[in-house]
């Protein structure tokens, strides 16, 4: 039997891009006679209720649906953290179709990165697929969600919350250039974001940083709209990888965007690299931090991070 498709569009994604190309992806739908009912997120965050409801009405028959994510990184976090959190015996398999700004997953996952052959990569599909994706639970604010990309706490964490709150971004969004808000706010919270103390537990060994800069949990290599910050990340490997930069001077850290342009960073003195099941961080101090680039706020940090797995309706081998 054919499945059928809960789209949950995010209008937003892509700086507009979603709502532009939403026509074509309905009348692909039509065409392939698929049936689909619509659910268009209507506020920041919306998503996660949208999906929650939905698994909730159907707990009784979670194998005829996928639920479809049509957006960015943010979409597709929050409608499998709504899915996630309906604990049905039986998950819902999600779906998403790359038509964000960073569409990082995308990549981690090897799956088309434009949204026609995304589309048929989701279309074709004929058995779930279980992934392992994160799970973040913060001991501290008693809360836990799952990603599928990464968490971070420092630099990159600062840099997404600073270009979500420039007046610039919604500028340049205006004209198309809204990756130029990233590029700005980078420069920017390069120069301010101070090192902090950081302690990692991984596989019984306690190794402390008296000043983190850049700290990263991540399921596959990518973060910051393709930036191959973890190499040897991998969605098909039951393990996180954290990459860990100590504040660097300005002379390093251009040395360090260097290595990273060639894949070999990992290799730096201060940078440091863990491959692990499950991870312990505590950062004492109030740091950013984000979650597939969504923003966590300002913070003390206290937080695991396991492996679990959830399933996929996406074959990136069509
Ligand atoms: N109706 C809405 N109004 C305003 N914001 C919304 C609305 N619906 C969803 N959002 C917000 O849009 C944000 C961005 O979505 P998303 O991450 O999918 O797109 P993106 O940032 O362009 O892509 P990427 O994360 O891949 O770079 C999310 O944080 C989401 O909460």
């Amino acid at each position: 039997m054919a499945v059928k498709y809960y789209v949950i569009l995010n209008d937003h994604a892509g700086a507009g891009r979603a709502k532009a190309v939403w026509p074509a992806i309905e009348e692909q739908l039509n065409q392939r006679n698929v049936t689909f009912e619509l659910g268009r997120s209507q506020y920041a965050g919306h998503s996660i209720l949208l999906a929650h409801q939905f698994a909730k009405n159907h707990a009784s028959d979670p194998a005829n649906w996928v639920v479809l994510a049509v957006g960015g990184d943010g979409t597709l976090h929050q409608v499998l953290n709504g899915l996630n959190d309906a604990h049905l015996t039986t998950p819902i398999p999600v779906a998403y179709l790359p038509v964000g700004s960073g569409n990082d997953f995308a990549r981690g996952l090897k799956m088309a990165n434009s949204w026609r052959p995304a589309l048929n990569q989701i279309l074709d599909c004929t058995a779930a697929n279980w992934l392992t994706i994160g799970q973040y639970r913060d001991t501290i604010k008693q809360s836990s969600s799952v990603f599928t990309n990464n968490v971070g706490i420092g630099l990159d964490a600062a840099i997404v919350a600073a270009a979500n709150s420039s007046r610039l971004k919604v500028f340049l969004n205006r004209i198309h250039m809204g990756k130029l808000a990233y590029l700005f706010s980078f420069i920017n919270v390069v120069y301010n974001q101070q090192g902090f103390p950081l302690t990692v537990h991984v596989n019984g060994h306690r190794d402390i940083y008296s000043k983190a800069f850049l700290v990263t949990v991540s399921n596959h290599p990518y973060f910051g709209g393709g930036i191959n910050i973890l190499p040897p990340a991998s969605v098909s490997d039951a393990n996180l990888d954290l990459i860990v930069v100590e504040k660097p001077n300005l002379f390093k850290m251009i040395g360090i965007a260097l290595m990273i342009a060639l894949g070999r960073h990992l290799k730096m003195k201060s940078v440091h690299h863990y491959h692990a099941a499950k991870i312990h961080l505590i950062a004492p101090s109030i740091e950013y931090g984000q979650i597939d680039g969504e923003e966590l706020g300002g913070k003390y940090w206290d937080a695991y991070f396991e492996i679990t797995q959830y399933p996929f309706w996406i074959d990136p081998t069509i």
